[in-house]
Formats: C-alpha cells, structure tokens, sequence
C-alpha cells in the first residue's frame, strides 16, 4: 500500500509546499468534519496508509483535541504528526510517545509575532488602554473612567518561561529601559539570557512590576499562577499572557483584578477559548485580543512552511526538524 501524508484543516500560504510532496507519498486532506466523523473514518480504515499527519491551525476545530481517545485510533502506519502551532497542548505526547508516533511544532517560527503581541498588550495594559481606546469611537473623548497609566522604562519585568518567545520578549523590552529578570526549569547560558538575570520561581512572582507568561501549558504548568501566586505578588503588578489561558487560574486573576492586587491585564489567551469570563470582558482595566499572537502573513506562512519541512524530512530522512522536547530527551 502506497504511504499518504493526511492533512486535516487547510494549509493557506504553501499550497505548492504541499502539492509538490505529492512526488514522495500521495496527499490526502480532511478538510472540514465532526470528531465523530473523523473517528468513525478511523475505526473504518479510511485512513489506513497514513504514515505522517499534518495538522493545521485549525484541526482542532475539525476532530477535536488529539487525546488518548483519537491517538489510539490512529492506524499502526502513522509515525509522525506534524503539528502547526508553537503550543501542542491539544495532543496527548504520552500518548503518541507509547504508540512510537514522534510529534513537531513550530518553534522559532512564531517567536517574533507573539513577541510583539506580548508587548502590544503590556504597553496596553500598563495604559489601561481599553478606556480611551474605547470612549474615542464612541464619541466621549477620553471616557469617564480614564485614569494615567504607567511607563514601562525602569520597571521590573519578569519573563516565566525563557524559551524562543521570552527571550524576543527580552530583547524588545530591553529597548524599553525594563529590567530584566526571568524563571526558567534551567537558567540559560549567559550569550542566551542576555541581560536577563535568572530568578527562583518565587522571586519572579514576588518582585515583578509586570509578568509576562512565556511557557507552555502541560499537566505541571495549568494553574501554576492562581490566588497563591497572586497574593505573593507586588500591588499593582501588571499580567501579560501569550502562552495559553489554564497557565493562569482566570477566577483567580478576576478576584485580583478587583482587588486591585493587579493593576491590569493584557491577554492574547483564555481558558476556555473561545469562551471568555465574562468579568474580564466586561472590566475595562483589561486589554482583550482573541488568540492573535502569530496572526500575520508572514508568520503564518513561516509555520506552515516548517511544518512541510518536518514533513518532508520524516518521509526522506526518518526524523523530524522541530521534534517536541519530550520526545528529544
Ligand atoms: O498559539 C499559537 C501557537 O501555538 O502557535
């Protein structure tokens, strides 16, 4: 049986990238559908000579999450998933890992995008930007409730997570006049940490002006900022998030938010997407944007690109570009 790459979603800025593997295994696309389509699909054999899935943005929203459920489903010839997103939270690893599937994301990719969007929403959030940015169309100036903001320029950043995103996070906030500091499983060698000075988990949560959330979601990670985080941190501090919504409790952060323990938010990404807690859309101290951070020709282009090129090398060489970090230990 001839071996097929299976793309579920769409692929929109390397078309060619994708036809002109069709010289090394045939293509096969699952463009719209139910989860329970997909599966029926599965268990039917449809996709039986698969050996690499792609996975687009939006696949998620085709089958659902790739969780143990769908993985064990998958037929014995699938060996490789190649996934478009820097995040891979909707894939089970563990699972891929014992069925010997080796999974890659798009690092690198996306680090410059969700970098800027970081600090889009920090400059928004350290404004509160919401209010005037919201009365102005509506005819009120300024609004009622606007208030002075503060500058970025001496305030203490901390960056939780120092992979490709913190550390182009660092580099523009350098420009800013910020200091610096940032939590990590393992501090960097110095030419990657720059002037970032490595702290404790509990020293970046006690003495940052602003967070910024730079980390992948995983079982240890969903939560790891909620009422005890907040309550250790400075009055006043400012939460920035990037990386995905559950890294933040987001009843917690509502509670602080009214307290004033945070003085405001700016967030990219929600616990519930596209659900949204209904108290922070209706409390302008928070600067909302719904899942933007890559959203930009040039980027998605790059992902899409590094996907085909995981692809490729697992059908020509047996190994993938961007293998996920679980699997590269
Ligand atoms: O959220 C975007 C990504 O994971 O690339």
């Amino acid at each position: 049986m001839a071996r097929s790459a299976l793309l579920i979603g769409n692929i929109s800025h390397a078309r060619k990238e994708w036809d002109d593997l069709s010289s090394l295994l045939e293509l096969k696309e699952y463009k719209t559908g139910s989860r329970d389509e997909f599966l029926s699909k599965l268990k039917s054999g449809d996709f039986d000579d698969t050996f690499v899935v792609y996975r687009s943005n939006e696949s998620t929203g085709v089958t659902g999450p790739f969780d143990k459920e769908l993985v064990d489903l998958l037929p014995s010839s699938v060996k490789y998933i190649t996934h478009n997103g820097a995040g891979y939270d909707n894939i089970d690893v563990k699972a891929c890992t014992a069925r010997g599937i080796h999974i890659s994301s798009t690092p690198i990719a996306v680090n410059d995008a969700t970098a800027d969007i970081a600090i889009f929403l920090m400059l928004g959030a350290l404004r509160r930007i919401t209010v005037p940015f919201n009365a102005v169309r509506k005819g009120e100036w300024r609004g009622k409730a606007f208030g002075l903001g503060h500058d970025p320029k001496n305030k203490v950043l901390g960056i939780l997570g120092m992979g490709g995103i913190g550390r182009a996070v660092a580099e523009r906030a350098a420009a800013f006049g910020m200091k610096i500091q940032y939590h990590n499983r393992n501090p960097l060698p110095a030419d990657k940490a720059g002037n970032a000075k490595y702290v404790s988990f509990d020293d970046l949560i006690k003495t940052s002006d602003v967070l910024s959330l730079n980390l992948a979601l995983n079982p240890s990670t969903k939560h790891i900022i909620s009422t005890a985080q907040f309550d250790m941190m400075k009055d006043g501090v400012v939460i920035v998030n990037t990386a995905r919504g559950p890294i933040i409790d987001e009843a917690a952060l509502v509670k602080a938010i009214q307290s004033e323990k945070v003085f405001s938010a700016g967030l990219d990404v929600f616990e519930e997407e596209p659900k949204i807690h209904p108290e922070l859309i209706s409390d302008d101290r928070v600067v909302l944007l719904p899942h933007i951070g890559t959203a930009t020709w040039e980027t998605q282009k790059d992902m899409e690109l590094l996907v085909l090129e995981n692809l490729r090398s697992a059908v020509e060489k047996g190994e993938l570009v961007t293998l996920i970090p679980e699997q590269s230990k």
